[in-house]
């Protein structure tokens, strides 16, 4: 039996506008999810702004009702069991909601474990246990209007555990938080897989997906066009080179004529400062290819001020560019990738 299961989820939402003339639109954001997550399994959910991941993971803890398809947790119907399904969840959403400012970090989760209906006789140690886990103890007396976002990051997934739930949603766990203190949450993460629960994330940050995720799921648009490992996604990209440049200065014009060379799969610019950084994905057929290409795109931008130009292999980043980006359709192999 599967730990999350998703089966052709649709989730619209009706909104309406102005004040005169009210004009009322219909907005799909889930159009035909369907996924399943053994337990013990750290599931990545990933996709650009909008794409419908935190719908997805609303209708997966009961928060929000869809409008078509079914999903189940432990082979429980989140619509039907709900009860049972919220006890064996936890939902982490981080951010600044969900956690009393005022109140210290033990009143929060004592606050919480009756919330939660935690048996009074093991909420004391429990709560020590939690604090141990996320590394608050001997600040759990302060309040948490004084905590850094690492620490409250942390406080969440603690409340999250409270009911020692065996499916753990963390949507976002490290958002905004400092390299050293998410590089912990993440150790954190793998250290909850490792206990045996099972996890699905939502991330932003390609490497922190590559690190922790035994499969990823990529969503555009309400629908998922790619699914497997790290490594299955990135084989995905294998037919591929990568130029990497940085120039100053590149408009729109000179980007589409570097589109438009035979060969050139996409490209797209990081913006870093003054400085551009062009990643153009080039498909490759023979040994020469990427030589070819690193000329080509040297000439191209040669009357602009251009720092190194590099060939490299395709990272997952790349590839899952690629796929939100709609390059894929036309791919040959499509183990990974659903399209
Ligand atoms: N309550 C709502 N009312 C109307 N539209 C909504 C509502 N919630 C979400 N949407 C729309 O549904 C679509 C999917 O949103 P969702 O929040 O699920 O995306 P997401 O993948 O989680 O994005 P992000 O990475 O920005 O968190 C978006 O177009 C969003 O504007």
């Amino acid at each position: 039996m599967f730990a999350i299961e998703a089966d052709n989820l649709h989730r619209t939402y009706r909104t309406s506008s102005g004040w005169i003339r009210r004009s009322r639109r219909t907005i799909t954001a889930v159009d035909g999810v369907s996924f399943q997550v053994p337990p013990g399994e750290l599931f990545g959910l990933l996709g650009p702004n909008g794409a419908g991941k935190t719908t997805t993971i609303k209708i997966l803890n009961t928060l929000l009702l869809p409008t078509g398809g079914t999903a189940r947790i432990h082979g429980l119907d989140v619509t039907r069991h709900t009860a049972e399904v919220r006890r064996r969840i936890g939902y982490v959403f981080g951010g600044d909601r969900g956690l009393y400012d005022r109140l210290s970090a033990l009143d929060n989760l004592r606050y919480f474990a009756e919330l939660y209906e935690v048996d009074p006789r093991v909420q004391r140690r429990r709560i020590e246990e939690l604090l141990e886990l996320v590394g608050l103890t001997g600040r759990q007396k302060e309040r948490v209007e004084g905590y850094s976002r690492g620490m409250k990051q942390r406080l969440h997934i603690a409340r999250g555990l409270l009911h020692d739930p065996d499916v753990i949603f963390l949507d976002e766990p490290t958002l905004g938080v400092d390299p050293v203190a998410a590089r912990d949450l993440r150790a954190m993460i793998a250290e909850l897989v490792r206990n045996g629960r099972t996890v699905l994330l939502t991330t932003h940050y390609m490497f922190e997906a590559e690190e922790l995720c035994d499969r990823i799921g990529v969503i555009t648009s309400g629908r998922m066009r790619a699914l497997g490992t790290p490594g299955e996604l990135k084989r995905h990209a294998q037919d591929r080179v990568v130029v990497e440049a940085e120039v100053y200065g590149v408009d729109e014009e000179q980007l589409d004529a570097l589109r438009a060379e035979r060969g050139v799969r996409g490209v797209t610019v990081d913006q870093r400062g003054m400085l551009q950084v062009i990643v153009v994905q080039c498909d490759i057929d023979g040994d020469a290819e990427p030589e070819r290409f690193r000329s080509f795109v040297r000439q191209s931008l040669a009357h602009l001020k251009l720092g190194r130009v590099e060939v490299r292999e395709p990272t997952l980043e790349d590839a899952y560019v690629g796929i939100v980006t709609g390059q894929e359709a036309a791919a040959p192999e499509t183990t990974a990738v659903l399209s």
